[in-house]
């Protein structure tokens, strides 16, 4: 008799820190304290894989100059993050970090609230999808834990998902186990399709662990607002070990 037994955490989950929120705190005063670019350093000497930049058009955080003033000491796995815009495009094609991340965010939104809506912008994601994986960058696309979604992500040719999980962490915030239920099913689908599973939005040193345990072939999770914020108590280095031993 065979049993199957399911371990999801034979996948190496990768720990990608956001930086935006240096950037807030440096533009709040103007001058260059704290330095974006000497913090992707640390973070990276402190064991993260990866550095991840969410520009936006109005530039309230990262900057587009950031994100070419990071690019020569970024030396793990490079995300950034955006709405596919044309100065955005033409930035991530000239600089050719690991990875671009679609996001649908309009100008004034405060963060993300929202994934991709794959099925109705079928052509429009294929296109740019296609452009960027000429040039050999990995693509992603943000959405939300909807099976459907995932279907519609695999027919634009995109390596991997990042699901949005601000509803997960809400949910969990309040005792609700079960909101994991439809990540769990989107991984599951993703993983069956051959797209690499991405996750992140509003993750913290409290519900990492149980999402990482519930989550199967989970590549890469992107934190920021948590982190830095934990960062602030505990220190970043050891925030960031703490991450990578939850997500073991
Ligand atoms: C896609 C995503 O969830 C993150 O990139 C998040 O949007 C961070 O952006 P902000 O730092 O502008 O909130
Ligand atoms: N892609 C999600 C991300 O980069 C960080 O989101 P948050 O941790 O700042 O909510």
């Amino acid at each position: 008799m065979y049993f199957c037994v399911l371990n999801y955490s034979i996948v190496m989950t990768k720990l990608s820190v956001n930086i935006n929120k240096i950037a807030t705190l440096r533009n709040s005063r103007g001058g260059n304290t704290p330095n974006v670019v000497q913090f992707a350093k640390d973070v990276q000497r402190f064991g993260a894989e990866g550095v991840t930049i969410h520009p936006r058009p109005d530039e309230r955080h990262i900057t587009y100059q950031d994100a070419y003033d990071l690019k020569p000491v970024v030396h793990t796995e490079y995300n950034i993050e955006g709405n596919p815009i044309p100065k955005f495009m033409d930035m991530v094609l000239e600089l050719q970090p690991t990875q671009v991340t679609l996001v649908p965010d309009s100008i004034d939104t405060l963060t993300s609230n929202a994934g991709w809506d794959t099925i109705k912008n079928k052509g429009f994601l294929t296109e740019v999808i296609a452009e960027f994986k000429k040039k050999g960058i990995r693509t992603s696309i943000f959405v939300d834990p909807d099976l459907a979604q995932i279907e519609g992500a695999k027919a634009t040719g995109t390596d991997r998902i990042e699901l949005y999980t601000e509803a997960f962490a809400h949910e969990y915030s309040l005792g609700n186990q079960n909101a994991i239920q439809p990540y769990t099913a989107c991984a599951e689908l993703a993983n069956s399709l051959g797209l690499g599973v991405n996750a992140g939005h509003d993750l913290s040193l409290d519900n990492i662990q149980f999402f990482k345990q519930n989550m199967p072939g989970l590549l890469e999770v992107s934190i920021g607002h948590a982190l830095v914020s934990e960062s602030l108590y505990l220190g970043v280095e050891n925030v960031i070990n703490m991450y990578k031993n939850k997500l073991q």
